[in-house]
């Protein structure tokens, strides 16, 4: 057996078409298609041509002499570039959501509302090519950013948007899991019984305490069906990293939402 050198496997030479990420010397990000045209920056005119057929890691010099260096980009360089409508969830809270949903390659997920597509290419990414995302939106001018925002990332394969109010019921027979990002989350509680599969996640993710409180008045109704509830909020603490000194960040992202875990029994 010939074993190939890192270096081998991960030589994939860039294309004529690729969405590539470049990082310019003072760290700023482009995400750039790959094309023979310009590319006009505050360092310089970049020819994006000269990329195509060169391998990730290397980089393309300006004509003002400044040096871009390219790498494949990945689901969050697509959110921080992606067009926004409404508020998109975090990734911190979106990484929480998947992992203690337990969320997998394979798992059809309900979602509501689809907002700016954020969670929903989180959702995407996990589940893989064999798995599925149906989310809910009730704003076609929404829908049709997340669209845009879900093609860019490359998953219009696996997720399919739907123009209709999850209030008023879920079409669908079956799920894995169901998330959701929207105002009420127990007028979906009802729904959510009949099509989630026994083990499955209830996720609802609010950014008020008195939402977090009112679906929980809700859900006295339905405690029955479910294992016990758990809700979190999520605080991420950056470390400045400085040669004469480490310590946090002296700002953070404090709040951004709850995000409520039931699981159906
Ligand atoms: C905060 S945004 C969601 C953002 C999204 N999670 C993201 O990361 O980009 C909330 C969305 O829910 C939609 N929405 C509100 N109520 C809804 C309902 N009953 N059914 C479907 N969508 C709803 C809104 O139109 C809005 O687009």
């Amino acid at each position: 057996m010939v074993l190939k050198s890192l270096r081998e496997v991960g030589r994939v030479p860039i294309k004529e078409g690729e969405k590539v990420l470049l990082i310019d010397p003072r760290g700023k990000r482009y995400l750039v298609t790959v094309s023979d045209r310009e590319f006009h920056t505050d360092l310089g005119i970049l020819k994006l041509g000269e990329l195509i057929g060169k391998d990730y890691g290397s980089s393309i010099t300006s004509h003002k002499g400044a040096e871009f260096r390219v790498i494949k980009p990945d689901i969050n360089d697509i959110i921080a570039k992606m067009r926004r409508g409404p508020q998109i969830v975090h990734p911190k809270d979106a990484g929480i959501i998947i992992a203690y949903a337990g969320i997998s390659p394979g798992d059809t997920v309900i979602e509501a509302g689809v907002g700016s597509g954020a969670l929903t290419i989180f959702l995407a990414n996990i589940v893989g090519p064999s798995g599925r995302v149906i989310s809910y939106e009730v704003r076609e001018d929404h829908a049709e950013i997340a669209r845009k925002n879900i093609q860019l990332a490359g998953f219009s394969d696996r997720v399919t948007i739907k123009l209709k109010d999850i209030y008023e019921g879920i079409d669908e027979e079956y799920a894995d899991h169901i998330v959701l990002d929207l105002p009420q989350p127990e007028k979906v509680l009802p729904h959510a019984l009949e099509v989630l599969r026994p083990g499955g996640y209830f996720v609802a993710y609010t950014p008020c305490m008195n939402q977090v409180h009112r679906f929980f008045q809700a859900f006295q109704e339905y405690k029955n069906e479910f294992y016990k509830p758990r809700v979190v909020e999520v605080l991420v603490r950056e470390q400045e990293v400085k040669k004469e000194c480490m310590r946090p960040k002296t700002t953070m992202l404090a709040h951004t939402g709850y995000i409520t875990f039931l699981r159906k029994l």
